[in-house]
């Protein structure tokens, strides 16, 4: 079966990260804002509440300077109360948008968002198996997770916030050089410096938040390595080599970020600077300007107050370009999955009973086959063989000799590099693969339950299923009565948080579930650990029970189930050494199988 390397290289690592703002990349970053469309009512409410807590916040700065204006105007002292009103009106107004702003932009994001997230899974479940050869599960989960909050972001924050410091740059340049041209020149003479050194160190900023987000992956991916394998850890007690393993790229990974970090504190220290030294010689030029009687003085309380405002947003906007980044790499990420080719499922199939059902003939006619992951090795030959329907044939050789890929093809898990299987006469390649793979019932050798009852675990077998068919099954596969003596039965959660059943007990749950499904065709992997004779013997007879009048191919490891089966297909290297019933295959005695039989009666 397929393996995963423990700690396998990861090249697609080499893809995370922020995305060059191109107008390519932009295009395809607006692609993701199909996800909006469905919401666009509310998402242009919450632009035009952007607009206007954006428009409402650059009235600030004018109103403070009427205020101190005011207060020269002829000792009016009711100019100042009803500016100082005024001001209070353009702050509360201000709230109230940037309230309906964020409400409206949240329904659109966190539905949007959803949609994604619907989407992705859907495509992860529909995607074939090799895609999942390809990758590491902790980065297919992280385009579930990290990618789509980073869209998120980009979608209720981001955008905003990009709207809102352009606006003030806009806006306040506008009003400053209506304030005072002189002035605005002035100011604006520092700026070309201060945006110059900010791009320096800005682009230094970010490739050192992108190494450290890689490098924070990277420990990611060993912690849920680990955690899927911890009995492995356990058993080999390598619970310190793991910390050790994990404490090395956690390091680099601080080590980076303290550097980042380092960039990052000198960065600000120069925006406070470099702003508060400008702000100061504004005020010193200004107050000159005043002194002459060019400007009034609430102008220059103005003028100051919108150069902070745009200073501040100059200095955000470096920020925000990093976000902006992020997010279309996000989004490329996303898009590069959800365009990904699924298989040809059937979507439209709901129930077992609607499945036509195939008679059970299968013919394998010189199969050649290598895994698209490794192509360069040729694990099946040139398999030919023959099931007639309700036939039981055994897979029987040494551990790699490819029983496993030969059955994993019958599922369509992968294409065929040359020949061709048929399912009653008709090429498997040409049949819908719905229809195929629900006339198939697999019991693996190592069975997985899902978080869940028992009964779930059974009715999985086949989802509509009746109470009394789910306990019929359970009797039929001999695991009604250690289920009842669960004290809640059927009720009993198994899983990662239940009880953990045992691996005989765990295969009758698998045998339960696909005598529910009913298959035209079986396939059972054989556990090669060996169980109690007790439970042994339950197996054994629910198998049996199972394999009645179903086309069966088993990959054989007990002697108890070779014997029984009409043919045995000997397998090695990817080819069929030797084909016949037990008794002609036991005669045989310089063959192969006499020989794994020789093996296994010593170790018995
Ligand atoms: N997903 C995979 N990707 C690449 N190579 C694989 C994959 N699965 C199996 N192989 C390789 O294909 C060969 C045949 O493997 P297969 O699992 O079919 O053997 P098997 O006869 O079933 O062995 P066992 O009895 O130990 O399960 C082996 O060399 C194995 O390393």
């Amino acid at each position: 079966m397929a393996k995963r390397g423990f700690g396998s290289s990861g090249g697609e690592q080499e893809k995370e990260g922020r995305k060059k703002i191109t107008k390519e990349s932009f295009r395809r970053g607006l692609q993701i804002f199909g996800y909006v469309l469905p919401y666009k009512y509310k998402f242009i409410i919450g632009l035009v509440f952007l607009v206007l807590s954006s428009l409402t916040m650059m009235a600030f700065p004018y109103l403070v300077g009427k205020l101190f204006d005011s207060s020269n105007a002829n000792g009016l002292l009711q100019d100042i109360n009803l500016v100082a009103m005024g001001l209070f009106a353009v702050i509360l107004l201000q709230g109230i948008f940037s309230f309906f702003r964020v409400y409206f932009f949240a329904q659109v994001s966190e539905n949007a968002v959803a949609n994604i997230r619907r989407d992705l899974y859907s495509k992860f479940v529909q995607l074939p198996i090799s895609f999942y050869e390809k990758r590491r599960v902790g980065e297919i989960t992280s385009r579930i997770t990290n990618d789509v909050t980073q869209v998120q972001d980009a979608m209720s924050i981001t955008l905003a916030e990009l709207f809102r410091q352009v606006t003030t740059l806009i806006v306040g340049i506008i009003f400053i050089m209506w304030i005072s041209v002189k002035l605005s020149l002035f100011m604006l003479a520092t700026f070309p410096v201060l945006v110059a050194l900010a791009l320096v160190f800005g682009r230094k900023i970010k490739m050192l938040s992108k190494k450290t987000q890689d490098e924070l992956a990277n420990t990611n991916v060993i912690v849920e390595e680990t955690l899927q394998a911890i009995n492995t850890v356990k058993s080999f007690t390598n619970e310190m080599f793991e910390v050790g393993r994990y404490r090395t790229t956690l390091d680099k990974a601080v080590k980076t970020a303290i550097t980042g970090a380092y960039y990052r504190g000198a960065f600000i220290t120069f925006i406070i600077v470099g702003l508060f030294g400008g702000i100061i010689l504004v005020i010193w030029y200004g107050v000159t300007l005043v002194a002459n009687g060019d400007i009034a003085q609430g102008d220059l309380v103005s003028f100051v107050l919108y150069t902070v405002f745009i200073g501040a947003s100059v200095g955000g906007l470096g920020d925000l370009y990093g976000k902006v980044q992020a997010a279309l790499g996000a989004t490329e990420r996303i898009l590069e999955i959800l365009q990904e080719q699924e298989e040809p499922t059937d979507k439209s199939v709901k129930t077992l009973s609607q499945i036509p059902r195939v008679h059970g003939d299968i013919s394998y006619q010189h199969v050649a086959f290598s895994y698209p992951t490794r192509p360069d090795i040729q694990v099946l030959r040139d398999i030919s063989f023959g099931v007639r329907a309700g036939e039981k044939v055994a897979l029987v050789g040494p551990s790699g000799a490819g029983k496993s890929t030969i059955i994993q093809l019958l599922m369509r898990y992968y294409d065929l590099q040359g020949g061709r299987i048929t399912v009653d006469g008709k090429d498997i390649r040409d049949m819908d693969m719905t229809m195929l793979r629900a006339n198939i019932g697999v019991v693996p050798q190592e069975v997985l339950l899902f978080g869940g009852s028992i009964r779930e675990n059974i009715a999985y077998g086949r989802p509509e299923a009746t109470e009394t068919e789910i306990i019929e099954a359970a009797h039929k596969a001999n695991a009604y009565d250690f289920i009842k003596s669960f004290p809640e039965g059927f009720d009993t959660l198994v899983g990662e948080r239940g009880i953990k059943l045992s691996g005989g007990q765990r295969q009758r749950i698998a045998i339960a579930r696909a005598i529910l499904k009913n298959p035209a065709i079986l396939i059972l992997d054989e556990a090669t650990s060996a169980l109690d004779s007790e439970s042994e013997h339950l197996v054994q007879q629910a198998m049996d029970v199972l394999m009645k009048d179903r086309t069966t191919i088993v990959i054989a490891h007990r002697l108890a189930t070779i014997r029984k089966v009409d043919k045995i297909l000997v397998i090695e290297n990817g080819e069929i050494v030797e084909e016949g019933s037990h008794d002609e295959l036991s005669l045989n005695p310089d063959g192969m199988y006499a020989n794994l039989l020789r093996l296994q009666f010593e170790l018995s």
